[in-house]
This record gives C-alpha cells, sequence and structure tokens, in this order.
C-alpha cells in the first residue's frame, strides 16, 4: 500500500499503580492474550506500519521477547520515570533507516482495543495534515468540578471538550523536538500532542470509538475482556 512510512511507538514502561497487584497491566490478560500484544497486533497489522519500538521498564521481567508480529519488527528499548519520557526514549532509538519525517504513531499499551478502521482514518488524517492527528471523543457528559471532599463545585461548559485517546501521530523529528522542549520546560505532559500544541501545532481529532479504552483499573480489564472476546468471536464467525 503507498503513504508515508508509519513507525509505532508503544509506552509500556509503567507500573500500574491505579490497577495494582504485582503485574504490569500490560501484561494481564484480556481474551486470553495481554493487553499489549492486542495494542501491537492492531497497530502491525496496518499495511503502512512498518516496525514497533516498545519503551520497556528498565527491570522488566515480563516482555515475551517479540522480535516481530504480523511478519514485521518489535524492537524494544527502556523507558523512562514518567510516560513522555518513555515515548522520547522510544523515539531516540527508532532504527537509523527510519526516516527523520516518518509519521510515528504513539499508542498506550494499555489500550488494547483499538479499531482498525479508527487506525486507517488517523494515518490518513495525520498524512494530510502536517501539525498531526489524534483519536479522541467528544464530551458527552455534564462535567462537575469537585473540592477535595468531593462536593461539586462548578458545572463545567462542555462544549468544545474532548477525550484525547491514542494513537497520537506525528511526524518524529517535530515530535522528538517537542518533548524534549516540554521536558526542558519542567512541564509534565501528559500525551503527545500536549507537547506538540505548547510547540505551536494544531493537531486535528480525528473521532474515534468510546471503546477504545485506556485499562487504568481492574474495572477496566473486565469491560476490555468483554469487548475483546466479543472481537475474537465476531471475527471467528466471519
Ligand atoms: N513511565 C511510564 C509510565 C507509563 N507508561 C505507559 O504509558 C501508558 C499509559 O500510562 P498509564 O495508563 O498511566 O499506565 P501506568 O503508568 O502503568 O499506570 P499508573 O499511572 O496507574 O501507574 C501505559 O501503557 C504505560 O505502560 C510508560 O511507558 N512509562
Ligand atoms: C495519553 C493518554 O492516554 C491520553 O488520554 C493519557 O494522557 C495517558 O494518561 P496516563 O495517566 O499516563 O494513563
Amino acid at each position: 500500500m503507498s503513504g508515508a512510512t508509519v513507525w509505532a511507538v508503544v509506552p509500556a514502561a509503567g507500573r500500574g499503580t491505579r490497577f495494582g497487584g504485582e503485574v504490569p497491566k500490560q501484561y494481564l490478560q484480556a481474551a486470553g492474550r495481554p493487553l499489549i500484544e492486542h495494542a501491537l497486533t492492531t497497530l502491525l497489522a496496518h499495511p503502512q506500519v512498518v516496525g514497533a519500538m516498545v519503551a520497556l521498564a528498565a527491570d522488566d521481567a515480563r516482555w515475551p521477547g517479540w522480535t516481530s508480529l504480523q511478519g514485521k519488527p518489535v524492537l524494544c528499548c527502556v523507558g523512562g520515570g514518567e510516560r513522555a519520557d518513555s515515548v522520547l526514549a522510544a523515539l531516540d532509538a527508532l532504527p537509523a533507516d527510519a526516516p527523520t519525517n516518518a509519521l510515528v504513531l504513539v499508542h498506550d499499551a494499555a489500550r488494547p482495543n483499538l479499531a482498525a478502521d479508527d487506525l486507517d482514518r488517523l494515518i490518513a488524517a495525520a498524512t494530510a495534515h502536517a501539525d498531526g492527528a489524534i483519536l479522541g471523543a467528544p464530551v458527552r457528559d455534564t462535567l462537575k468540578r469537585a473540592d477535595t471532599e468531593c462536593t461539586i463545585v462548578a458545572t463545567e461548559p462542555r462544549e468544545g471538550l474532548w477525550r484525547a485517546f491514542t494513537p497520537q501521530a506525528f511526524r518524529r523529528d517535530a515530535l522528538s523536538a517537542a518533548l524534549r522542549a516540554v521536558r526542558a520546560s519542567g512541564v509534565l505532559a501528559t500525551d503527545e500532542a500536549m507537547a506538540m500544541e505548547r510547540a505551536g501545532a494544531r493537531p486535528l481529532l480525528v473521532e474515534g470509538r468510546e471503546d477504545n479504552l485506556k485499562v487504568t483499573t481492574p474495572a477496566d480489564l473486565v469491560l476490555a475482556d468483554y469487548l475483546l472476546s466479543r472481537r475474537a468471536s465476531v471475527g471467528a464467525s466471519g
């Protein structure tokens, strides 16, 4: 398939403290496979994605040691203390022959239910829009601001507000520079788009499925298992 060279960057060096338990959540199973495997499989199944770089914790003892999935290379590097550090480490570890202006898709290992059609639309949008693009969804609930006692102190306007998902797709060189700059400023970028925005970019929001959930708590894993098991059964039935 024609189109830009695309690399997947998967931050997977987290500890899953909000989830709890001994096993880092990216290695917990849903529909019989680790969350990280679901994420990598969908990313690498896209014809434009040429490989994946996975950022792992320095003491990761559970990485299965994949060197390829879907017939494409799976590389790994050591991540950092924050998610943004892990993303930057992965960008720096990309192969020397990966073009500096290659499109990179940064996708959380903890988001196992990425849909192939959402991925395809995101890549098309990020290829056409110089400032990149991210998957997300408009906020559809009323938003409340709470005080430390969980008492409502305000209702916040939701017009124009979106929830940011991943993948977030940007040109490799621009994203590396933006992440370095935001780190040097002492600000914690909770997603790649934040770093790009601070660098003056205006990334595009591409509406994706709400079930592209990030597994953060045990309840999320229950939902992810249901969604992925259902996807597998629908796929098996053709
Ligand atoms: N220093 C870090 C922190 C997070 N991540 C990754 O970034 C993704 C999203 O982060 P999050 O959901 O916050 O995962 P954790 O940091 O593991 O969760 P927690 O904040 O509850 O510890 C996950 O795939 C996680 O593995 C990472 O690569 N490096
Ligand atoms: C990148 C992200 O998934 C976009 O919503 C989110 O910011 C990750 O946050 P986390 O606290 O690192 O899970």
